[in-house]
């Protein structure tokens, strides 16, 4: 299958200036970083707060010139793409944010930020059909009956409301890619499922492709169950495959002590369940990154080796992680009750 996007070493950094007189940080935000998804998949992207996610969203929705490395549209380097294709292409890869209430203009009504994008796209010939049609697809993110919810402002809605008119918004132009930034963070936590029931059913109805960014793993294993799962540290992939190869095998210890920290409800499971002790609860810094593999400062398995030697992805037991012990992972068995959780 052709892959609609795809990222190939691509790097980002950016210059943080200290004060008026010092000398200007560099902070890797991205390092040779490679991606791809294909049309109607599931793409979980998971990591620490500061690990590279929202840069990543923001390269794959056109929003980022990355430093170094290439970005393509099916097939096409995005940033030698014509004006109209450029377009097409911003179409296509829609962002949704984290904070629906910064995302929605709060001086327009739900009608008013919904039926410009379906004039200006053709989508709707005039404004009655614009205001029909917007109808239906408040309807079908669940907002319903749809007329209620037309002349509600975003103050009038409820976090999760508004993420519904943001995925109404996102869908209504018809994309191919959603990039959902940490989509259910902000909103309640009884809440969530709809909302991640709600983007499973759009991915399977009309075979829009999801990367969903997140922090936490147990949305991430939900909405990618069939997808798979990117584990990100310090701007590197880690350990990416198929959401179950990955984890019934983390072979990564930052995954697995990721997996470790998952509350489990169950307090018998709880009780059994090995902890990862990380040498280190700091994150490094980020305009100084250690040397060698970033995570060996805090890894509680690290060698020699890994302070000095930046490990590749290599393929094990079915995904692709950068670990040079990445094979001690495979005696791990604290997943099992993950699992069953
Ligand atoms: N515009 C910018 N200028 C300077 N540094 C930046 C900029 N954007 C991001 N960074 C830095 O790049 C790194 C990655 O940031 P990014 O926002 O992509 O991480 P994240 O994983 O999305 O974190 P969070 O979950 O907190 O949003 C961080 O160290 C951040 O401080």
């Amino acid at each position: 299958m052709n892959n609609l996007v795809e990222l190939e070493n691509v790097s980002v950094s950016f210059v943080k200036k200290k004060g008026l007189f010092g000398k200007p940080d560099r902070v890797a935000a991205l390092s040779e970083v490679n991606f791809r998804l294909a049309p109607s998949e599931v793409v979980a992207l998971v990591g620490e707060s500061g690990c590279g996610k929202t840069t990543l969203a923001r390269v794959v929705t056109g929003l980022q010139k990355p430093t170094s490395g290439m970005v393509r549209y099916k097939g096409k380097d995005i940033w030698r793409l014509s004006k109209k294709e450029f377009l097409e292409y911003r179409r296509d890869v829609q962002l949704m944010m984290q904070d629906s209430y910064a995302a929605l203009n709060p001086m327009r009504s739900v009608e008013q930020s919904l039926i410009p994008p379906l004039l200006r796209h053709n989508i709707a010939k005039n404004h009655r059909s614009a205001r029909e049609k917007v109808v239906e697809l408040l309807e079908s993110v669940g907002l319903t009956p749809g007329e209620q919810f037309l002349g509600k402002y975003p103050h009038q809605l409820s976090g999760g409301q508004r993420q519904r008119v943001c995925l109404a918004r996102a869908i209504s132009i018809d994309p191919k890619v959603i990039v959902a930034d940490e989509p259910v963070s902000a909103v309640d936590v009884s809440l969530r499922l709809s909302i991640l029931n709600l983007m499973s059913r759009l991915n399977k109805e009309r075979g829009i492709a999801f990367i969903y960014i997140t922090h936490d793993l147990s949305t991430a294993r939900y909405i990618a169950n069939h997808g798979r799962m990117v584990v990100m540290y310090l701007g590197r992939v880690v350990q990416t495959g198929n959401v179950h190869d990955l984890l019934a095998n983390p072979t990564h210890p930052y995954l697995r002590a990721l997996l470790s920290a998952v509350p489990v409800p169950d307090p018998e499971i709880s009780r059994k369940k090995r902890m990862v002790q990380l040498r280190s609860m700091d994150m490094p810094n980020p305009t100084n990154p250690p040397s060698g593999c970033s995570f060996h400062p805090r890894c509680p398995i690290a060698i020699d080796k890994c302070a000095q030697v930046v490990p590749e992805l290599r393929v094990l037991n079915g995904s692709e992680v950068a670990c040079h012990l990445a094979e001690e992972g495979t005696k791990w068995s604290l997943v099992d009750h993950y699992q069953q959780s």
